[in-house]
């Protein structure tokens, strides 16, 4: 996971289980630092690139080789990798809804067909971009759960549900993991004893930190 060293520049990734709003805050986020004159670029993983395509068609399927889908979202991820560099090299914001980081939680999580060893999931994903500021969403799985459940064409799946307490587990050991690999981890609480926070609220926590990051990279490279 090679850094940048740039300046203003970051790349920024936001991470959760499902329906802990990773899309709609990445998508806010930029739109925020858009309209505080910052430049950003948004990515997303899985791409709308074609590894992309082919995963998203996967994953519509059902569960799936957790050792394959590694090897396709680092290959989705290594094929964005230029245009983040472009980015950051034009001095503008990368902001990505998922990166590699939800691939060590979900490609490893023993409930999924074939897990894969997180430590290989680590090899895989050795050139993948490395973070400079990860936004992990604390949201509830039943909380998660209940947002998912409103999704068009979802079904009320139990076992859904115990995923996404599994996932969390994932998280949490992962983020530990990772501890010392990303400059910056902040959690950001997307609900508090089963109570979801208000999209405004979360999105005012997550640009806070984000550019009192950004402020304290312009000083110590001044
Ligand atoms: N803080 C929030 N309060 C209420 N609803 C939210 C909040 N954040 C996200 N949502 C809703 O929850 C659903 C899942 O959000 P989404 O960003 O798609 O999650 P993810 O990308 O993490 O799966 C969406 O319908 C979104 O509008
Ligand atoms: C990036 C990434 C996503 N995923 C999973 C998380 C989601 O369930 C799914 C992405 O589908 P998507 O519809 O984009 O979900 P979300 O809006 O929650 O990000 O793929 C992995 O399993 N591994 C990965 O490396």
């Amino acid at each position: 996971m090679g850094g940048h060293g740039r300046g203003r520049a970051a790349y920024i990734v936001l991470e959760g289980i499902d329906g802990a709003g990773t899309t709609t805050h990445s998508k806010l986020l930029a739109e925020k630092l858009e309209k505080l004159g910052y430049c950003t670029c948004l990515f997303e993983e899985p791409s709308r690139g074609d590894v992309g395509i082919v995963i998203r068609k996967i994953l519509s399927q059902g569960p799936f080789d957790q050792r394959l889908l590694s090897l396709l979202f680092a290959a989705d991820r290594l094929m964005l990798r230029s245009s983040i560099e472009g980015c950051l090299d034009r001095g503008c914001l990368a902001i990505s809804d998922r990166s590699w980081i939800s691939s060590l939680a979900y490609q490893s999580y023993d409930d999924f067909p074939d897990p894969a060893p997180i430590e290989w999931i680590y090899v895989v994903n050795r050139y993948a971009m490395r973070p400079d500021i990860l936004v992990f969403l604390d949201v509830e799985p039943a909380i998660a759960y209940r947002r998912l459940g409103r999704r068009k064409g979802s079904r009320e799946l139990p076992e859904r549900l115990q995923a996404l307490r599994g996932l969390a587990r994932r998280y949490e050991h992962v983020l530990k993991l990772i501890e010392g690999i990303i400059p910056l981890v902040v959690r950001v609480k997307g609900s508090i004893n089963g109570c979801e926070r208000p999209v405004e609220a979360v999105s005012r926590d997550i640009l806070t930190v984000v550019l009192a990051a950004l402020r304290y990279w312009e000083h110590s490279k001044a």
